[in-house]
């Protein structure tokens, strides 16, 4: 059994939260502080995913907030050319501006992110921005962790849970944890748990749900256990190259590795994981095949230099398994 979803909906997929851009260092194996090249392309979690999503081939939107300049502007242009629906995608007047993530590749194995998220148009969308009617016309509303960081952004997706609730779209929570913006751990734990608490699916690392609950070294069971005595259907635990487990109301659990794959970095494996997973869910694939496009689609992503842009289609993705499937 796994997660249903309503049918005949405009959307497949609306997302709400961050819109950005990732500056990705083009120069290889290398401290950031002696990095002096980047690359630019849309980045934030969850646009990230809306953009996976949409080259899969699911219909898709975006709620979120938009600086007024250059960058804002990029990222419409961008997003309406994959095919994310943006006419939900807010233009800010108050002179906010576009959030900023530089990435660092020191080696395959160890990368980092570096953000720049003070005062970013984001955290400045309003409750009453937020329409009932356009959410009602989803399948199912991608709520990020981070835009629970601050205020308005954070009332705003409480009004996109409870219209979401109110006219059955499924709620995904994707843990999405940047140590930004948040003011301790302890806040961050009551926002975590209050979303991760109204979601149908809840997808996270180990580690974003040890934030969750504010504690180290948590165990799945348990954690998959508290959430599925909520509203959770079904609750994903991703394990970086130890791939990643699914836990469902009915007892089943289901695991799957990750794919090997000629990593150039780490970041961009989790977006490019949800939009897969989700894709396949929403199309009645079962968890298992669910898991395996996520990881898939996560083999790819690392491979290449961007999040976004490096987004595969389902022919990728279907050609993977089935070299996968042959070697073993
Ligand atoms: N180095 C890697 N090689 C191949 N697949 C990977 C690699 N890292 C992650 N993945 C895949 O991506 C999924 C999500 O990665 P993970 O690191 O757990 O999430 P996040 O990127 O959100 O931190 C994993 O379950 C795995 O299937
Ligand atoms: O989420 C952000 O704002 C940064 C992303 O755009 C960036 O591409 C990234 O870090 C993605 O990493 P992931 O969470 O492993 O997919």
């Amino acid at each position: 059994m796994t997660v249903t979803f309503a049918k005949d909906k405009r959307f497949d997929l609306v997302a709400i939260g961050r819109a950005c851009i990732d500056l990705n260092a083009t120069e290889y194996n290398r401290p950031m502080e002696e990095t002096m090249t980047f690359s630019k392309y849309v980045g934030g979690s969850p646009a990230n995913v809306a953009i996976g999503s949409s080259k899969l081939g699911l219909k898709t939107g975006f709620i979120g907030k938009l600086a007024d300049d250059q960058h804002g502007r990029f990222i419409r242009s961008y997003m309406d050319g994959v095919g994310v629906d943006t006419s939900e995608m807010i233009t800010d007047t108050e002179g906010h501006k576009t959030g900023l993530t530089f990435t660092e590749i020191k080696s395959p194995e160890e990368c980092s992110i570096l953000m720049y998220r003070t005062e970013v148009a984001d955290l400045f969308l309003r409750p009453e921005e937020v329409s009932e009617a356009y959410i009602a016309e989803a399948k199912m509303l991608l709520v990020s962790g981070t835009a629970l960081a601050q205020s308005p952004s954070r009332e705003a997706v409480f009004q996109a849970v409870d219209y979401a609730k109110k006219n059955n779209v499924t709620i995904v929570f994707e843990l999405d944890y940047r140590p930004y913006t948040w003011q301790s751990a302890e806040e961050t734990s009551v926002y975590y748990k209050w979303a991760a608490e109204q979601a149908n699916l809840v997808i996270g690392t180990r580690d974003e749900y040890d934030i969750l609950e504010n504690q180290e070294n948590g165990d799945d069971e348990e954690t998959a256990k508290a959430l599925l005595a909520h509203r959770a259907e079904l609750v994903v635990i991703k394990h970086g190259v130890d791939g990643s487990i699914a836990f469902e109301e009915d007892g089943t659990i289901t695991r799957a590795k990750a794919y090997p794959s000629n990593v150039l970095k780490t970041f961009g494996a989790g977006d490019s994981y949800a939009s897969a997973f989700l894709y396949a869910l929403v199309n009645g694939k079962s968890t298992q095949e669910a898991l395996q496009f996520g990881g898939a689609s996560a083999a790819i992503v690392v491979s290449k230099h961007s999040s976004s842009e490096a987004m595969p289609t389902v022919g990728e993705i279907e050609d993977l398994l089935k070299q996968h499937e042959q070697r073993v």
